[in-house]
Formats: structure tokens, sequence, C-alpha cells
């Protein structure tokens, strides 16, 4: 991950934004940073603000109050240079239904400005990154769900964005498409572009994401690092052939510990401070003679967070 000061300014930012739609205040004075050459995962409950920010961030909407920057500049005032350096992945691949896959990335990338030619064997070369070559001159109406996002997906990138923004860019996606997705964003970022990913499924975001921003109720609450994130306290699940031994094991050991709830399997789930308490732990219970067949986190590090933030859903 690239050092946060040096590339702040080649990032985004977001200081204090405020957005209302009617009575409801969707962003109530969130601040948000992604620095460049990094993925930075944007996560929250429903309705908590999370595509209002990036519509903002993206420049398709403007704040009521705050500032927003993108690589360094700011929208309001340089409208097209921060257009041409973002692309922006929405949550549904939207208009131009009768369009082949093709012709939707070569009317967007010439758009951008980019010579027809250049936007051609961008838009051939990314449909093969995204696997959709073959799909290349169907129209987009017949593409299935994750079929559409694999092609949203390659229509934020034709104009070879800065800055990319997506919004729940994984749902849809097979498992295979949410592998090649977080192995294309991470190339990204390791080429020194701003990935912002915004979604629900945390265990996804543990292997993708540098850093995380938890918002709720139209706030920032939490900034953390995925370094920060997996040393923190945890749970962990554990299981042995002989739950009593185990059981022993524990209390011997003096850890606090809870049964896990009406499994098939019975377990049990320990609060440890960090991979070295997990390591000395597990040491002492095979040191004990128990069969330990199961010794994992019970949930994501970023999972462990988010439970721990007590976050309204609306
Ligand atoms: N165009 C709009 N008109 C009225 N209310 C809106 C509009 N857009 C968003 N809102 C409201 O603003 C709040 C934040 O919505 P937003 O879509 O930003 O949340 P989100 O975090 O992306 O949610 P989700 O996880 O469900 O996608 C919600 O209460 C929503 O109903």
């Amino acid at each position: 991950m690239a050092n946060e000061s040096t590339t702040a300014a080649a990032g985004v930012s977001a200081l204090g934004v405020r957005r209302r739609f009617g009575t409801v205040e969707a962003v109530r004075g969130m601040d948000f940073t992604a620095p460049a050459g990094a993925v930075t995962a944007l996560i929250g409950p429903n309705g908590s603000g999370k595509t209002t920010l990036l519509l903002m961030l993206a420049s398709l909407l403007a704040p009521d109050a705050g500032e927003v920057r993108i690589g360094g500049l700011d929208p309001v005032t340089y409208p097209g240079e921060v257009r041409r350096s973002v692309g922006w992945m929405p949550d549904t691949l939207g208009i131009w239904d009768s369009l082949t896959a093709t012709e939707i990335l070569v009317t967007m990338g010439t758009f951008y400005g980019m010579p027809r030619p250049l936007a051609q064997s961008r838009a051939a070369e990314l449909l093969h990154t995204v696997h959709l070559g073959d799909l290349a001159d169907k129209p987009s109406r017949v593409f299935s769900r994750g079929q559409q996002q694999r092609l949203s997906l390659a229509r934020a990138l034709i104009h070879d964005p800065a800055v990319l923004l997506l919004d729940e860019p994984a749902s849809g996606l097979d498992p295979g498409s949410r592998v090649d997705l977080r192995m294309l964003l991470r190339r990204l970022a390791d080429e020194g572009k701003t990935v912002v990913v915004s979604s629900h499924v945390l265990s996804e975001l543990d292997e993708m994401a540098d850093r995380a921003v938890f918002v709720a109720g139209g706030e920032t609450v939490k900034a953390q690092s995925l370094a920060d994130a997996g040393e923190q306290a945890r749970w962990y699940t554990i299981r042995a052939l002989d739950s009593d031994l185990l059981l022993h094991g524990i209390t011997s050991a003096g850890t606090p510990y809870r049964m896990q709830d009406a499994e098939r399997r019975p377990a049990l789930q320990v609060r440890l401070a960090g991979e070295d308490a997990a390591a000395d732990l597990l040491r002492s219970l095979v040191g004990a003679g128990v069969a330990v067949t199961a010794f994992a986190p019970a949930g994501g590090a970023l999972e462990e967070t988010y439970m721990s933030l007590d976050t309204d859903r609306r």
C-alpha cells in the first residue's frame, strides 16, 4: 500500500460533505479519504449514504455543503478534468440496452474524447479482461445480471481513469468472476490508481481492501486499515474430536469462552486479543493432548469491526 501522506493529493477526499433529498438528510457531514495506490472499502448499512457519497465523488451530484477533491481538484471548478479522471460503476448498468457491448464501450470512450480506433482497441481489450469477448457483438439487453455487471466495470475503465468508484461491483457475480474482480482491482491499485469500493460482502472486502471507511446514518463512524483490523481482538471458533477435553483445555487456560449456538457440530468460541494469543492458545491445547480439528477466526476482520460499531439500519 502506498504512503498515504504522499498520495492523498492524487486520491480522493471529501470534507464535511452534506446532501439532502427533500426532508431526508442522506449525507450529513461526512469525511472521507481514499489515497492513490490503495483499495478503500466503503462500508455501511442500507440507507447510510454510501451511494450518495459516491455520486458526489463522481461529480454526478453536487454536495449542499462541504468540499470534494479528486486528484487535488475541485469538481465544481474543474468539471471536465475531474470527469475524465474518474471511472464510475453504478450498481445497475441502466442505459443503452439496444447497443452491443462493443458499441457501448466505444461510444463511452468517444464521449471521453478518445479517438475511435483507440476506443475500439481498448473496448476489445477490456471485453477480453472481463470475459465478455464472445458477447462483444450482442445487445446488452440479452446479458445476464452478472454479465451486465462485468460490462459496467469495463465501461468504467474505458478511458483508463486514475480514480475508480464502484458501487456494489460484486453483486450478481459468480464466484469465479468475484475472484477476477478482486485481482483486477488489486492490480489497478498496485498501478497507482485510487480504488473505492462499496459492498455489503465484508468477507470479500477483507481479501481485497487495504483500508475501510465505515459510515452510518450519513456520517463517517470509523476509518481503519486492514492491518489494524486484523490485529484487533476477535472471536475464534474451535472444534476438537473430544468436546469435553476441549472445554477442559479452554477452562484450564483461563480463556473466556461461549458455546456456539445450536450447531450441527459442537464448537466453542473464545475471544482472543490477536494472532499471538491465538497461536499461544492453540499451542497449549495441542500440548495438553486436545485433538483440535478446527481453529479459525469466527468472522472476517471487517465484520468484527462492523458488528462492534452497532450501526443502525434505516
Ligand atoms: N434521489 C433521492 N431522493 C430521495 N431520497 C433519497 C434519494 N437518494 C437517496 N435517498 C435517501 O438517502 C438515504 C441514503 O441513500 P443511499 O442510496 O446513499 O444509501 P446507501 O448507503 O447507498 O444504501 P444501500 O446500502 O441500500 O445501497 C436513504 O434514506 C435514501 O432513501
